[in-house]
């Protein structure tokens, strides 16, 4: 396979002054033993904004976008060094609590993991884990969320039967909702559509777009279609590095960096 270069790249500065920012990292270096998949990414994500992390298969974007909400905490013999700034803290230091981080940057997975609960319990779990018992509150955050998932209309009559009876997109649908019921700011999703048909595809979609008025959004997708439907920006992964980040109509219209040209256009990857 041809080698690109590492070093020319293209990333635009999203700052504090021109634009709302949700999270920013600043060099993040990921290590799996002595394998550094992420060799130093800066990125800063705009409020209510859907970023499309793209690039071909081990690039490191799974590792960069867990790394997000400290995922990677979660695996043996991993290292994260940089800083993750979310309102004004450093989610990488150790002070973080781990747990209250997540309620604010929530996670939604490639294949959806529903509990063997009730759609219902699927949403509420975590809330009564957190200590909400009011059960008119969980009726309505159930509602709210099945609502912004776009799953109410199917879900409403069978809220007390499994979630497992639900269709795969469904079933990724209420793992959104169940997400979007702990009122993230931000929601990073890891190919939530690879699994799906192409029916169940465009409705989580839908879904995403219109979540981005109350969300910052940031996913995984290897789907090119995908990534320029649905995001505002999008960012080129290379050998764990950012080789062009920018508006997606510039990178699928106009890419300044060869690499992101031939990738977009499917030369390779
Ligand atoms: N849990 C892990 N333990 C050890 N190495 C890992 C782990 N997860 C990923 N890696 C390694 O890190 C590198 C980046 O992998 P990652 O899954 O982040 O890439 P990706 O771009 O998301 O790939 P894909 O598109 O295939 O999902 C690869 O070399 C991979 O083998």
């Amino acid at each position: 396979m041809k080698e690109y270069s590492l070093t020319d790249t293209h990333i635009i500065e999203l700052d504090k002054t021109t634009h709302d920012i949700a999270l920013a990292t600043n060099d993040i270096h990921v290590w799996y033993g002595t394998n550094e998949a992420i060799k130093g990414v800066s990125l800063a994500f705009e409020k209510h904004k859907i970023t499309s992390l793209i690039g071909p298969s081990g690039c490191g974007k799974s590792t960069y976008l867990r790394s997000l909400n400290r995922m990677n905490d979660e695996i043996a013999h991993t290292k994260v060094t940089g800083e993750i700034m979310y309102q004004n803290t450093d989610i990488n230091s150790k002070q973080v609590d781990v747990y209250e981080m997540r309620k604010h940057i929530g996670m939604v997975f490639q294949r959806p993991n529903p509990f063997s609960k009730s759609i219902y319990e699927n949403i509420t779990f975590a809330l009564k884990q957190h200590g909400m018992k009011d059960k008119k509150k969980l009726d309505e955050i159930v509602e709210t969320s099945l609502k912004q998932a776009a799953l109410w209309d199917q879900a409403k009559d069978n809220l007390h039967k499994s979630a497992l009876a639900l269709s795969g997109g469904q079933q990724q649908r209420l793992c959104i909702a169940r997400a979007i019921a702990m009122k993230p700011d931000i929601l990073l999703l890891d190919e939530p559509a690879s699994a799906l048909d192409p029916i169940s595809t465009s409705k989580v979609e839908e879904t995403l777009i219109n979540l981005k008025e109350d969300y910052t959004i940031i996913i995984v997708t290897h789907n090119m279609q995908q990534a320029s439907r649905i995001s505002d920006y999008t960012a080129f992964f290379y050998m764990g590095k950012v080789i062009e980040y920018d508006q997606t109509r510039r990178i699928f219209t106009r890419p300044k960096i060869q690499a992101t040209e031939d990738y977009v256009s499917g030369h390779f990857g």
